[in-house]
């Protein structure tokens, strides 16, 4: 957790005036477009991706795929309406160098997508890269066939040397400290020679409703996939070899990134509307419905959209977060502005997300005057009246956002580094104005 001298730049948060009353167009989900074109990038013929996500963690791993050989169109869709990208799978090629940035997703998904490249690729990235977990993924791959040089921490930088095929067959992680583990070596197994089974050891497991977004994913595109949930072993997922689908896919909004408008709502004792909001999905923001209802709002599922609603109180929660930990920086800032105390608990892996999320809610919340302490595995908080001040975000988008969502209900909030936001939401500065109507 070390603040960005090089960014000077504050952003005074906006302080609401009233309650808000907006309807957001949220952009879409970062998890769904990042293994979209994963998944069209391995498939045996084109496919399209409509309203894919544009911001730095999507381009990122369109740039990295096109660095393989693979060639995606970014233009309008077949009907002529709205943003769609058009993804020609080819024959993965080598060498070739890699740019994660800090994408959790492309620093995981791509090492078993090279391992079937005809040659090195080399994958490097932002200073923090090196410093979140990937071992898991790097011994994994190497057990099943692949040739990897790195610098023997398990981590980044280090080079795939693609042997243009990978023998798989079955593996032990233990994904105790990111699902992405697991995701990734299910979203390519497809292409491995024997197919994949992943068994998960550690005792405990983050994210699930992530695997299961990147099973129905790759069910959506023709792959057999054992799992869990239907039927197979705890902890055990397989996927048999086979031709993948082109498929023409829309992007769901994220809802991880509907987060601090729902908030807003809460906050400000307003009415946000969401369009869009899927009847259906893996994401882990469908659980903000009954989080942030728990918190004081109530919502609704309508033809216009998720339609939510806050009743000008907001009540602490104790709540596990542990499959939904993304969500956890935009729960604590609702939570510091509480009207009783909240624990968050089953979040001790985001000491290893963009930053160590725990200490810099806790530093970052306590600075303006709050009351946070860290426990082994969450936060609990109880709310201060706080006060305006300086909020570092440490190259952490969703800490951007909490902050802003503070800045909301306390006067005087100033924002370090709100570009960081552009990770996965490149327009929040605009999309929270004109949501403020200003
Ligand atoms: O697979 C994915 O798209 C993600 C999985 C989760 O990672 P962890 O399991 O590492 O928390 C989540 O936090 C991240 O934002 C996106
Ligand atoms: C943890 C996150 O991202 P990543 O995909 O880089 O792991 C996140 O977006 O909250």
């Amino acid at each position: 957790m070390t603040a960005n001298p090089a960014s000077t730049a504050l952003w005074p948060a906006p302080h609401a005036s009233g309650a808000v009353d907006a309807t957001v167009h949220v952009p879409g989900s970062k998890s769904v477009t990042n293994r979209a074109l994963v998944l069209a990038a391995l498939a045996s013929e084109p496919g399209w991706l409509r309203r894919p996500l544009r911001s730095r963690d999507t381009l990122l791993m369109a740039d990295a795929l096109r660095a393989m050989g693979i060639e995606i169109e970014e233009g309008v869709g077949p009907d002529g309406t709205g943003e769609a990208w058009r993804v020609l799978p080819t024959g993965l090629r080598g060498p070739a160098t890699v740019d994660v940035g800090n994408a959790g997703t492309v620093m995981r998904f791509l090492p078993p997508v090279a391992t079937l490249a005809d040659g090195p690729v080399r994958f490097d990235g932002d200073p923090r890269s090196y410093e979140r977990p990937l071992n898991g993924v790097i011994d994994a791959l190497r057990h099943l066939g692949a040739r990897i040089d790195d610098d023997g921490r398990g981590a980044l930088p280090l080079t795939v040397h693609g042997g243009g095929a990978l023998e798989g067959g079955t593996v032990s992680v233990d994904a105790s400290s990111s699902s992405q583990f697991v995701s990734a070596l299910l979203l390519s197994a497809p292409r491995f020679n024997q197919g994949v089974e992943v068994r998960h050891t550690g005792a405990t497991l983050p994210s699930l409703p992530h695997i299961r977004m990147t099973v129905d994913m790759l069910r959506a595109v023709g792959a057999q996939v054992d799992s869990p949930e239907s039927g197979g072993e705890p902890n055990v997922w397989r996927v048999t070899p086979g031709a993948l689908l082109g498929r023409d896919l829309t992007i769901e909004p994220d809802l991880s990134n509907a987060q601090p408008f729902l908030a807003a709502a809460l906050v400000t004792g307003g009415r946000v509307v969401v369009p869009d909001w899927p009847a259906r999905t893996t994401q882990p923001g469908d659980r903000l419905r009954e989080i942030f209802t728990e918190m004081g709002g109530s919502c609704e599922l309508t033809e216009q959209g998720l339609v939510f609603t806050g009743s000008g109180s907001i009540h602490g929660i104790d709540v596990d977060l542990g499959e939904v930990g993304e969500l956890t920086p935009g729960i604590a800032a609702v939570a510091a502005l509480a009207d009783s105390p909240s624990t968050l608990r089953g979040v001790a892996h985001l000491r290893l997300h963009e930053t160590d999320r725990l200490a810099a809610l806790t530093k970052e919340i306590n600075e303006l005057g709050g009351d946070v302490t860290e426990t082994a595995d969450g936060l609990h908080i109880r709310p201060r009246r706080l006060h305006g001040g300086l909020f570092h975000t440490y190259e952490d988008h969703r800490m951007a956002t909490a902050g802003a969502v503070i800045g909301l209900g306390v006067e005087g909030v100033r924002i370090e580094n709100v570009a960081t936001t552009a990770k996965t939401l490149p327009d929040f500065p605009e999309l929270w104005a004109g949501m403020l109507g200003a």
